[in-house]
Order: C-alpha cells, then structure tokens, then sequence
C-alpha cells in the first residue's frame, strides 16, 4: 500500500482509520499507519502498525513525530455534499409548509433575490461555508444566485477558509413569479462566462466552476443549449435539478413536448456528461436512468429536501441497480439541516420506510449510507481519482472523531479546535492536507481581514 516519498512527510498519524472502496461498503484500518506528504497534501503511504520500522525507514521518519489518536478516535474521508443552495443558508429551518414550486415563488425567489448586496452574500456565505465545514463538509457542491460578483464572493470564501468547492453562478431567463430575479438569456450566457473567467483567472486550489443552468422550468431551450455549449468547451462540472415534485415533472413535459422525457430535455442541450450531478430524481423511470448510466451522469440524493417539501421518495436501491453514479446532498434550505450527518440518517430513514412498505425491499445498510457520503460523493462529482478514501496517492481530506460524549478529551473543548458539528464531535478537519483555520478564533487576522474587505 506505500508509494515512493514525494516531498516531505509533515504527518503520519496512528490509530483507526474508516473508510469505503467500491469493493468494501466500509473497511475498517485498525493500527493503522497513515502518512501525508507535507509539500502537496496527498497520501503518501497506508500502512498497519506492524510495519512500522519499514515504512520509518522508506519514509524517513521518526516513530517520534507519529500523532497517536486515542482510543476513542479514528479517522474518517471528509464528508461530500453534492448539492447545497448558499443564498439558503439564510432561511434554513423556515418556511417547510408548502410544495416545491410555490415554494420557490414564496421563498426563495424573493430571498435569493436580495443577493445583489454583497454585505448580506458575505454574511450568509462565511456562515454557510463555516458551518458546513464544522459539520465534516471537506468538499461542497454549491448553488450561488444569478449574481456573478456574489458568486465570485462565495468561491473567495470558500478559497479562504480552505474547503473545497464547486461553485455555480445560477442560470435562469425564466421567471414569471418574480422577473426581477431574472436574466435575457444573453446576460445569463455573457455572466456565465465572465464567471468563469473571473473564477480560473484567481486560480483558487480547490475551488472551480460548475455550469448551473437552474432546472428546466427557469431556462429557455435556447438558453440550456448555451450552457451546454460552455460546459462543454471549457470541460466543466454542470450541475441542474431534475424530476424533484410531480408538478414540476408535468410542465417540463409541457414546456419541452419535443422531448422524449425530463432526463431528455437535458441531453439534448448536451447537459448529461460524466462531470453532471443533477439532484432529487424522485420520478425518473428506468429508460432515464439508463440514460444517466450511458452519459456517466450523476444523482444528488437529497432526502431531507424531499421529506420537508413533500416532493418524493428516491428508490436509491433502483438508482444503484442502474450503476448510476450516486452521491447526498443536505439541499439547504429545501432540507432544513446543513449537515451531512443529517442528510445520512434520513437516507437511512427513508430506505427503512421503503422496506416496511414492501417487505421485499432490500433497504440500504449504514455501511452503504457512509459510502455513498464520503466515496460516492466524490464518483458523483467525479472527484473521484482525487478524495474520497483514504487511497494513495489521493487528496488526505479527512475528520478526526471522537466519539466519547460528553465527557470526552479535554482537546474536545479547546478554543483552537472546532467545535462540535452538530451533535458528533469532529475534533480535527483536514483538506488537501492541511488542518482547516480554527474559523471560530477571532485572533485568525488573516481570515478576518481576507473576509472584512
Ligand atoms: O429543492 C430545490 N431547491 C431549489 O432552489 C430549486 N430550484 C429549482 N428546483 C429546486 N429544488
């Protein structure tokens, strides 16, 4: 499991490491040895204990300088959130008592139009970022607005405080219940690019582009095929909506009758590729997700979201059957948590139902639940040659837990650590190999004066 040394080892860690391959749902490294290359974040070796004076030696390391974790601790791959709205942020918890696209009328059409001030998308992104980041977020698949300098806010911020992101400008030339928030196709075209031009330009690290066309109900055809084309030329991740609420299904067939079905309408703008994650799916049919398979596109499954908007309920054992890939989303602030815990649960939750309903369901173990979080969402956004496990060679983004509640290791409650993401306690967070700023420290000066301009 080694590799040859590449730059320097700052870290090697020992203790117990969980993490999925696609063989293994999870595979549990107990006395494990895990070394990070200092100079480019990666794993440079995986190894057990029992080898430890072999890999001192490859390695050139001291036992001196290993970091032992506890008995309670181990490591996991940090946490993919494949679709969560920012601007959401801002209402998350309000507002669940209606369907999706009245929803969006009431809501989040009139919140998201606000996002021209860039004072409210500093304040709403530094938050959404920081949250999800203590929560185990290590790499988030986001929703701006249609505003191109807020957008490019989110990607600083995301750049700042180190976690890894893809970011989408949103797209839309139509909308009737609110045509203020609203672009000419030629705007949403001309300000994608300069999006995306601006955003390369910066050469963030971990933070890119991704192609946001809304959903099909906000988009003219012409518009989509425009999208596509951009996608297409400049090889980027595109991310949309699709098949979330019945409604929504029944006017996309409406608006698009040429089209052979909702998945169609996307494919024939050349918007399923291998780097697409279209969330919800609740009513794709098999010939869709065939479609899917053939393209390499992904599904976001976004369970909370779908529970509190009464949309649907995503067959994820079908979705599998397909081998189409597959990832979670928390789906701020149609899911009223942002954390990626939740989004697992409920995953879990609705597998069971789906089980009690039809007692020949086979519904999802948690084993699968915490691949599809950490591995799966990483195939989803086809990252998947970078983070996801702890593999050599790859990204080390990773959580230190530690799961002795409440009375658990003084460090827990250290003003350096962050603190306790919802109701587990990550006690360390690491993306590319570097352990994320302590972002609740007010004395971090350079993230306070990056984030106050
Ligand atoms: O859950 C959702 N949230 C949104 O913001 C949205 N826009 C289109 N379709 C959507 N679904």
């Amino acid at each position: 499991m080694c590799a040859s040394r590449a730059g320097g080892l700052e870290r090697v860690f020992r203790g117990t490491f969980i993490h999925s391959t696609p063989d293994a749902a999870l595979q549990i490294l107990e006395d494990a040895l895990l070394g990070v290359d200092s100079v480019v974040g990666k794993i440079a070796f995986v190894g057990k204990g029992t080898e430890l004076d072999a890999l001192t030696q490859d390695f050139g390391f001291s036992p001196a300088e290993i970091l032992h974790l506890g008995p309670h601790e181990f490591f996991m791959p940090g946490l993919v959130d494949t679709h969560i709205h920012a601007p959401q942020y801002s209402y998350a918890g309000t507002g669940l008592d209606m369907p999706l696209l009245e929803w969006l009328k009431t809501y989040t059409f009139p919140a998201e139009s606000c996002f021209h001030d860039l004072d409210l998308a500093r304040r709403v992104y530094t938050q959404v970022v920081r949250r999800t980041l203590k929560n185990g977020t290590t790499t988030a698949c986001y929703f701006a607005t249609i505003h191109t300098d807020a957008s490019l806010l989110l990607c600083q911020i995301t750049d700042v405080f180190g976690q890894r992101g893809l970011v989408g400008k949103v797209c839309m030339d139509r909308n009737d219940s609110l045509p203020r928030y609203s672009e000419t196709s030629q705007e949403s075209q001309a300000e994608t690019c300069r999006f995306i031009e601006e955003l390369l330009n910066k050469q963030y690290p971990l933070v890119k582009p991704v192609v946001t066309p809304r959903f099909a109900l906000s988009c003219t055809g012409a518009l989509l095929g425009q999208l596509g084309a951009i996608a297409k030329k400049n090889n980027l991740h595109i991310q949309s909506h699709i098949s979330e609420n019945p409604e929504e299904v029944k006017l996309v067939k409406e608006l698009f009758p040429e089209a052979e079905s909702y998945t169609d309408v996307y494919h024939r703008h050349n918007l399923l590729t291998d780097k697409t994650v279209m969330a919800h799916g609740c009513y794709l049919t098999d010939q869709e997700l065939d479609l899917f398979h053939e393209t390499g596109a992904a599904l976001s499954h976004c369970p909370n979201s779908n529970i509190s908007l009464r949309s649907g309920v995503l067959n994820v054992r079908n979705v599998l059957r397909h081998k189409v890939k597959l990832g979670l989303g928390t789906d701020v602030a149609g899911g009223y948590s942002s954390s990626m815990l939740d989004t697992m649960r409920r995953t879990l939750d609705v597998s069971k139902i789906l089980g009690t309903l039809d007692p020949d369901y086979h519904s999802l173990t948690m084993e699968e639940v915490f691949r599809l979080a950490t591995l799966g969402g990483s195939q989803a956004l086809s990252m998947d040659q970078q983070i996801g496990n702890f593999e050599v060679g790859k990204d080390f983004d990773a959580l230190r837990v530690n799961v002795k509640v409440p009375d658990g290791p003084v460090d827990l409650f250290q003003r350096d650590q962050p603190k306790v993401g919802d109701d587990w306690n990550i006690v360390e967070v690491f993306v590319a190999g570097r352990k994320v700023v302590p972002f609740s420290d007010p004395s971090n000066l350079a993230v306070q004066s990056h984030l106050s301009q």
